[in-house]
């Protein structure tokens, strides 16, 4: 479509677009993070969106479950294939975003882009790098992440697949005890991998180590059929995500050599030594690293959903504002307002905190190839922290967004109930949230009882600050709303650690008065997560060198965002006194005033997102605004109307309409 044709648009957008006060490039740019950025993710998306591979015969939601998996399995080795003909060698991995969109409903190949290659690269040494790693980047091998038991995801300790070591003939004996210990759940190992990363508990010298990492071959490279010793299959369809293949998978004294456990961080010698990593969790390496990338994945769907929605909300009219008057765009509305433009705001935040933790992740890993493992609680905590409330954000934003595209956004052809789908996946796997968030209240905690002593640990350095619990301000800028939430997360640290301390006190063991207050733990958690996105949110807005117009639009998004969930927890502001009935009133009062200013640019801003129809799936997205048009043109597609009167009636209604005469 072409951009500059405005003939071809819906009127009410294109009014839009002639309100933009801000250079949309440069906001492109941003988003991306930097021009060059800009330039490769377009270079990509041209590269696919010209392709015709990458068309479906007929929309997905028509195929069989079979026909879904071969379908995305064929377009998924086509990407791969094309991405590797490219002459400047993408890197798949730093380009994952530009993918977004291209295949639809998960890819059979997902898990071994985002698991299995990272678990050669985080957990294999240099010689088993060397044997699997370019295998696996050249797709010889295809692998996925092996971990998730029928009995046990979230409890990595209580795995129950072994492998035992026999120094005999130095080899492990992978073994599935019991029904519960069956693999399931990683993507890709029902039909398409044939070889996965195992987490097993491994046992020598008749000891158990807890779980350790191992590379196992689960079919015949030629053949693809099942290795003996190895039960495979897929689990059945789930409520998205419905081409990924997930499998199960069941070892019966399944023996592989020595070598095939990962050994970077510990090993076990030939005579059956157990070698123990500088760090007892380094093992769960793998899950902090797509943590990670989990952030920015879900910044990307929110991407998807607020186009949608806020192109939707500009040439949607109904009702009336002023009785007798024509109808309002419902985008009018300043509830709707209220649903959709505080979902855009949200999206800067992820992408300026995944940011932020990426760099994080960064040095910690430079760390420890020095051997310094001091920043990694830091680094689990953060990455817990963000991975869970970008999950439960981006969730929530997407069902927001379908809700506020009302009747339609129900329909598949909207791409909202498959972005949903995509995306509340990422609140369960990877740790489920609630778990995570526990993980980090265990670090504030820890943190919080050692005020005084130096861990070089920046994200917490604020529990130590108590002065600040008695200092409530007075003034109203984006500062002084992060202190706001920073003294929030503060006092909920300092009353879960007082509750805790006094269960103790009356004779309860730590672990129940744990549990007695992990719900107010878990607030915490977010409390302390949210702090952090805030407080990035306003530095980098703070400190961006932009024109005045994107200047503008950021602050006025960051400052949306602040109040937007002040509002939301309003309770914990006022029950720590950082903020009175008062101020929560007048920030409301500035919400409705933000939602205002911002409502003339929402198109714009989507607009910078900068997503192609094409990958964008959606009849009520698109760039033109043709929305009714392209709503029938899709109805039409239905098997169903393939006739006017189906088989069905004859066999089923015909029968009942004339049972009575
Ligand atoms: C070129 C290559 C580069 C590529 C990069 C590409 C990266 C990918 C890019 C983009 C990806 C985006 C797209 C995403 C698509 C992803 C598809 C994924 C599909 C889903 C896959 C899965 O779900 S795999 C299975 C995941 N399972 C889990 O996450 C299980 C969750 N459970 C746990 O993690 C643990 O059990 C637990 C943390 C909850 C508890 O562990 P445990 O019982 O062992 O702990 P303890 O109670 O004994 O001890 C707690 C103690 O340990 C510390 N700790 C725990 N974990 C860590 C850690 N990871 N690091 C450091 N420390 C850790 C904890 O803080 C406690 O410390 P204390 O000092 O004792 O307090
Ligand atoms: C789409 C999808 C793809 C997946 N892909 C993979 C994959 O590729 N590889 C893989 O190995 N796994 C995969 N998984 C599995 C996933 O990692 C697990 O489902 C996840 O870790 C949660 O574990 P669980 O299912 O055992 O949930 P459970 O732990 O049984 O959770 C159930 C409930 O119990 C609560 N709960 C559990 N423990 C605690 C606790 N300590 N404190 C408080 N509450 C608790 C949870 O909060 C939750 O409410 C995938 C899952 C999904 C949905």
């Amino acid at each position: 479509m072409d951009k500059n044709n405005e003939r071809e648009c819906n009127e009410d957008l294109i009014r839009e677009r002639r309100k933009c006060n801000f250079n949309i490039e440069e906001l492109t740019n941003i988003v991306d993070g930097g021009k060059a950025r800009t330039a490769r993710r377009r270079e990509i998306q041209r590269l696919l969106i010209n392709d015709p591979e990458f068309l479906d015969e007929i929309p997905q939601d028509y195929m069989s479950h079979e026909d879904r998996y071969s379908n995305e399995l064929r377009k998924s080795a086509h990407l791969m294939q094309k991405l590797a003909d490219q002459e400047s060698g993408h890197d798949i991995h730093q380009d994952i975003g530009a993918l977004t969109g291209i295949l639809k409903d998960g890819n059979p190949l997902m898990v071994h882009l985002s698991m299995f290659i990272p678990a050669i690269l985080g957990q294999a040494n240099s010689e088993q790098q060397e044997k699997w790693l370019g295998r696996s980047l050249r797709n010889e091998i295809i692998g996925t992440y092996a971990q998730t038991e029928l009995g046990h995801g979230t409890f990595v300790r209580g795995l129950e697949t072994r492998a035992t070591y026999d120094p005999t003939v130095e080899e492990f004996v992978l073994h599935t005890p019991t029904i519960t210990a069956t693999k399931w759940w990683p993507g890709g190992l029902g039909k398409t991998c044939n070889y996965c990363v195992v987490m097993a508990q491994l046992y020598t010298q008749g000891r158990c180590y807890g779980p350790h990492p191992f590379i196992v071959q689960l079919r015949d490279e030629e053949t693809h059929r099942s290795l003996p010793g190895i039960t495979l299959g897929e689990i059945g369809p789930r409520l998205g995500l419905n081409s990924n293949d997930n499998g199960f998978l069941k070892f019966e004294n399944h023996r592989i050599p020595r070598t095939n456990m990962l050994m970077k961080h510990s090993q076990v010698l030939k005579d059956g030594t157990y070698v123990k990593p500088l760090h007892n969790k380094l093992s769960y390496g793998t899950m902090m690293l797509v943590r990670v990338g989990i952030v920015g994945a879900c910044s990307r769907s929110l991407q998807y959903a607020v186009t949608i929605a806020t192109r939707y909300s500009a040439v949607r009219h109904q009702s009336e504002i002023v009785p007798g008057q024509p109808e309002p765009q419902i985008l009018d509305y300043q509830t709707q307002q209220y649903k959709v433009i505080p979902q855009i705001a949200s999206v800067f935040a992820l992408i300026f905190s995944a940011r932020s933790l990426s760099k994080i992740q960064s040095s910690v890993t430079a760390k420890l190839k020095d051997g310094n493992t001091d920043l990694l609680p830091e680094l689990h905590s953060l990455s817990s922290g963000l991975k869970a409330l970008s999950s439960s954000d981006a969730s929530w934003g997407v069902e927001v967004c379908r809700l506020a595209c009302g009747g339609h956004g129900y329909l598949a052809s909207s791409n909202l109930p498959r972005t949903y789908t995509g995306t509340t996946c990422a609140i369960t796997y990877e740790g489920e949230n609630t778990v995570l968030l526990l993980q980090v209240a265990r670090y504030l905690i820890k943190s919080y009882r050692s005020i005084g002593k130096e861990t070089g640990a920046s994200s917490v350095s604020y529990l130590a600050d108590q002065t600040s619990l008695a200092s409530s301000s007075s003034s109203f800028s984006n500062k002084a709303l992060v202190q706001a939430f920073k003294l929030s997360a503060l006092s909920l640290v300092a009353e879960a650690e007082a509750r805790l301390q006094k269960l103790c006190d009356m004779g309860q063991e730590f672990y129940h008065a744990w549990n007695y207050c992990s719900v107010l733990l878990l607030k915490c958690a977010e409390a302390h997560t949210r702090y952090y996105i805030c407080e990035k949110y306003e530095q980098t807005v703070d400190s961006l060198k932009a024109s005045e117009g994107v200047k503008n639009v950021l602050q006025s998004l960051c400052r949306l965002y602040l109040i937007y969930h002040i509002t939301l927890t309003h309770g914990d502001f006022l029950k720590c006194g950082a903020l009175t009935p008062r101020n929560i009133a007048v920030l409301e009062g500035e919400m409705c005033d933000l939602l205002a200013v911002l409502r003339p640019q929402a198109v714009s801003i989507v607009d910078a997102f900068d997503i192609p129809d094409e990958l964008l799936g959606s009849t009520l997205g698109c760039w033109d605004g043709n929305v009714y048009q392209r709503l029938y043109d899709e109805a039409l597609k239905s098997p169903l109307n393939k006739t006017d009167v189906p088989d069905a009636y004859y066999k089923y209604l015909l029968p009942l309409m004339k049972s009575s005469l």
